[in-house]
């Protein structure tokens, strides 16, 4: 039986199922926001992360919203739900799944032929599960579309965690790795820690090495010499949100390391689903940004690395051009440049 990835975050029971990802390696606890307050604050602090688990997140989030609501009628309701959706929306600005999850159950609340309360929080419920499960089968797809990109190669580079903890399942640019390991293809992967929160070190590394897939973790400062030496031939990352040209948000550093390899001659691929694609954006430099805590630099847990009283930067994403991208991989097949035309064609 090939290995089937943990899936972070599912409805089991009546409840909302989430992998409290802040405890991970160290530990794995399994949490069940049961207000829309406690969904805010899971993706917030980073409980549920990477672009397509956070709109999961979202969606189900709106369900708890809503799942007691007494509005006397549809106008009330969706009055609720839109509230409640901009609640949600205020929690992590540059992943766009989140917005496009919540407007999409949204329009769905909108085109139902019912009125009667009951039935639309039931299909609240049932259009963010179809967002899962939807998820799911992107990165299977995903996966299968990009193996043809990293069959050849003996080993690559990552940076952050674009695998199964970020999405329903399977993930976006640990996908491709995934499934040609179920084929017999093993793919050696270094795997960037990601300062500052070790997405990389924390994530990326326990689901690979969960999965037996030989994963080499390095701090960010060492993928240059990784590259020189030769012992990668590809990198995969994912993304947070893709403008209508091609330029790519994704964790922060992602933007170097797309230098380097195009330095040293390594194709930079990126692997995301259709719904992280933003075409009303029509180049990166409209992206939003976010900024958080800055002592999630200065401070390595409770222990503090840097003097108080410092200025400091601490940007959760960066944005790499799309002359730096080799291709991306997508459920609906590959996109490679002219991107500004190809995205139009394919998404
Ligand atoms: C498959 S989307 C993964 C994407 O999201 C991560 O950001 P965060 O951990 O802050 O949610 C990172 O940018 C990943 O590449």
């Amino acid at each position: 039986m090939p290995y089937e990835p943990i899936a972070p975050i599912t409805w089991k029971d009546g409840q909302v199922e989430m992998i409290d990802q802040t405890r991970l390696p160290g530990e794995l606890v399994i949490i069940h926001p049961r207000t829309v307050e406690e969904m805010w604050d899971a993706i917030k602090k980073l409980k549920v992360r990477g672009a397509p688990a956070i709109g999961i997140a979202a969606a189900l989030g709106l369900y708890l919203a809503i799942k007691n609501s007494r509005a006397g009628d549809r106008a009330e309701f969706e009055a609720e739900l839109k509230q409640a959706a901009a609640y949600l929306a205020s929690s992590r600005p540059t992943a766009v799944n989140l917005f496009w999850a919540l407007k999409r159950v949204q329009q769905a609340v909108a085109a139902a032929t019912t009125d009667d309360v009951s039935s639309l929080k039931e299909l609240v419920l049932k259009e963010a599960l179809a967002i899962r499960d939807e998820d799911e089968a992107m990165c299977r797809a995903i996966g299968e579309n990009g193996a043809s990109l990293l069959q050849d190669a003996e080993a690559v580079l990552t940076h952050c965690n674009a695998g199964t903890l970020a999405t329903a399942r399977y993930g976006t640019a640990l996908a491709p790795i995934y499934y040609l390991a179920s084929r017999g293809k093993v793919l050696k992967v270094f795997a960037d820690e990601t300062r500052p929160l070790l997405q990389g070190a924390r994530l990326t590394a326990w689901e690979l090495h969960q999965a037996g897939i030989p994963v080499t973790l390095i701090t960010d400062n060492m993928a240059a010499t990784v590259m020189a030496r030769g012992w990668v031939q590809a990198v995969i990352v994912g993304a947070d949100r893709i403008t209508a040209n091609g330029d790519v948000a994704n964790k922060i550093g992602t933007y170097g390391v797309a230098i380097l390899a195009r330095e040293h001659g390594i194709p930079f691929y990126v692997a995301a689903p259709a719904s992280t694609f933003d075409l009303s954006l029509s180049s990166g430099d409209q992206i939003p940004i976010e900024e958080r805590d800055p002592a999630e630099v200065s401070h390595f847990g409770l222990r503090p690395t840097a003097p108080e009283g410092i200025n400091i930067f601490n940007p959760a994403f960066d944005v790499t051009p799309h002359r730096y991208v080799t291709a991306i991989i997508t459920e609906r097949g590959i996109i490679r440049p002219p991107y500004k035309q190809n995205i139009a064609r394919i998404i």
